[in-house]
């Protein structure tokens, strides 16, 4: 008769007990891997039960494949898992970290850094409600977000994936979680995975557990060097909130705390994160995050599967070598130097997961939403987070006059910089491409373009990414509106010491402050530095951080439609030799202090 585990009526231990005492230990292992959706085989699958599989970062169906792609995509493969012996689904998971945005045309939301100036947490929940029909439209069940790192240093290349240097803010913004999850009931047990429906929601996953945002220097997958109590303060003050919230995933960080490896650690990962944070869902590793146990990275893999395994790592993200992780986790409990009670305890995780996930009852995609990716609602929604995320730092020379807000019928305006008209630089990292790209990489609207929707009909636009001094002094321009700022990165790529505006984007300014009234716009991941005599040079200056698709958000507070209302989540350094600077400090001094920002009207 039909098996327990298959009764969606029986209590969700119950399922997780009866599967799991049907397993042999070769389908518990397989369970507790992750791999990369170019692994995926019928063997893979159907033979061997992978428990989950991934997309990385850039990693489609095809070039500029529709939502109905994806969703077949991962409709083939959860056919092949429950073609398996005992028809375990698989969990599909991407990283939908601000929107879906590895899919083109999905609606690409301002990166956390931007959310951390708007300090809106209803917002964010709203946020994190639409990125979840948008990922379960293409089929997938699970987001690797949100990052809830706390980021200490701005020299970091991930920087722009924290909501701020502040943990409170960060604690206020993991909202998310009950977007992306839904909301759990006021009787929901403590730490127990949650998600309120299969249709609308997904899978969330804090990460990285734990101090990813307080390496020494920034320096991506380093070192954090503080006290237990710091550590405490500062980098783990998310997680409860996302703990309390029913996160279903916590993804372990690279770095290291103290010289130990965060994969690695079981006091953090087991002591800490399930023992006396009391996390039941399951850890999840990062990618190829074992293999640099050991040097070179993943040369003794069998050491590396060990040490984090028993530290209390669930699945791992190993993604390519599938069949030697199974051999070696398999010879390990063999051995005995991972217990059969630890491999039980991971996968009784991750089945419970699947289990309170739905997708044993709902295997396959809803093609009923795959409009609603990209759609206006969404659309709207992130407009309105663009607007709130804005910070104004200088509004008018002199203490009496402002300058902001532009009048819309000028006569003509001057529309310059790299990232005028860019709809790829406005979107940063994370965006088709896993570091990102330059140009029409997706659908939105850039700034110029919303300068051109914006003002009226006799006002003459003029765009020049890079005009000449004879054209500036020619052109009997009303107000120019300068667009600078960083191209998109992503992890070490990002990681930078030099953090002034590349491209001369100091000089550009310089070049059209001097001879037209000039507003400059800075598109970036982190403050970039401003010396004093660029900024006694313009009349306005807007932190516009990484807005996305949206670029109308921006021109709804640049002609006046909208105030201003974010202010700074992160401090505005004078210059890189301030790093790190963070509110709190001793002799802090910054440029913009951290809260800093200003309004266009009396209110
Ligand atoms: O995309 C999956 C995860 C993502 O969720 C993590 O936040 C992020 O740290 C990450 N880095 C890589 C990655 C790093 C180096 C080479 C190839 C891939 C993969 N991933």
């Amino acid at each position: 008769e039909r098996p327990l585990y298959k009764d969606a009526s029986a209590p969700v231990e119950a399922r997780v007990r009866d599967l799991l005492g049907r397993m042999t230990l070769r389908e518990k292992a397989a369970q507790m891997a992750q791999i990369e959706r170019t692994v995926v085989s019928p063997r893979a699958l159907a033979e061997l039960a992978a428990g989950s599989v991934l997309n990385a970062g850039g990693s489609a169906p095809r070039d500029r494949a529709s939502p109905a792609d994806w969703a077949r995509m991962v409709d083939d493969m959860q056919r092949l898992a429950l073609s398996s012996r005992l028809a375990v689904p698989i969990l599909y998971g991407t990283d939908a970290v601000h929107g879906h945005n590895n899919v083109f045309g999905a609606t690409v939301f301002p990166h956390n850094v931007g959310l951390g100036a708007s300090r809106d947490a209803e917002l964010v929940r709203k946020i994190g409600e639409a990125t979840a029909l948008e990922v379960r439209a293409t089929g997938i069940h699970w987001a690797f977000a949100p990052c809830v790192a706390v980021c200490r240093d701005p020299r970091w290349g991930r920087c722009y994936e924290s909501y701020s240097e502040d943990p409170e803010i960060v604690r206020s913004l993991t909202t998310i979680v009950t977007g992306l999850q839904g909301q759990p009931p006021a009787d929901h047990p403590h730490g127990y995975p949650f998600l309120a429906s299969v249709r609308d929601n997904v899978l969330a996953c804090a990460k990285h557990f734990v101090g990813d945002g307080g390496t020494d220097k920034g320096i991506n997958e380093g070192n954090a060097i503080c006290s237990p109590e710091d550590l405490e303060r500062i980098h783990t003050k998310p997680y409860p909130d996302c703990i309390a919230q029913g996160v279903a995933t916590v993804m372990a960080s690279y770095s290291q705390w103290n010289g130990e490896p965060l994969h690695a650690s079981r006091h953090l990962l087991t002591d800490v994160l399930k023992g006396k944070l009391g996390f039941e869902g399951f850890v999840v590793s990062d990618w190829e995050g074992i293999d640099r146990l050991c040097e070179p990275r993943g040369s003794d893999y069998r050491y590396c599967v060990a040490q984090s395994v028993n530290a209390g790592m669930d699945m791992i993200m190993i993604p390519h070598r599938f069949e030697k992780f199974l051999e070696d986790l398999v010879f390990l409990v063999e051995t005995g130097e991972i217990s059969m009670s630890r491999i039980d305890d991971a996968v009784e995780r991750i089945l419970r997961v699947k289990f309170i996930s739905g997708v044993f009852e709902h295997p396959f995609s809803d093609p009923s939403l795959l409009d609603v990716v990209g759609c206006k609602e969404h659309r709207l929604l992130a407009r309105e987070a663009v607007r709130k995320s804005l910070v104004l730092l200088k509004n008018g020379k002199k203490q009496s006059e402002t300058f902001l807000p532009l009048a819309k019928n000028a006569k003509r305006i001057l529309v310059a910089g790299t990232h005028a008209d860019n709809i790829g630089y406005q979107c940063g990292g994370w965006t088709i491409a896993w570091h990102g790209d330059s140009g029409k990489i997706t659908l939105g609207t850039s700034i110029l373009e919303a300068i051109q929707e914006s003002v009226g009909v006799e006002t003459e636009v003029v765009y020049e990414e890079c005009p000449t001094v004879a054209i500036i002094e020619s052109g009997e321009f009303s107000y120019a509106i300068v667009a600078v700022g960083e191209v998109p990165y992503a992890e070490r790529l990002g990681d930078r010491t030099d953090l002034s505006i590349p491209f001369n984007g100091s000089d550009l300014i310089t070049r059209v402050a001097s001879k037209v009234p000039t507003l400059v716009v800075v598109v970036s991941g982190r403050p970039l530095v401003i010396e004093p005599q660029v900024l006694e040079k313009i009349d306005a200056l807007v932190a516009a951080w990484l807005p996305g698709s949206e670029g109308m958000g921006i021109t709804d507070c640049l002609f006046g439609d909208h105030d201003f209302v974010g202010t700074l989540p992160v401090s505005w350094f004078r210059s890189s030799d301030q790093l790190p600077i963070n509110v709190g400090d001793a002799n802090y001094d910054p440029l913009f202090p951290f809260g800093y920002g200003l309004k266009m009207f009396r209110s």
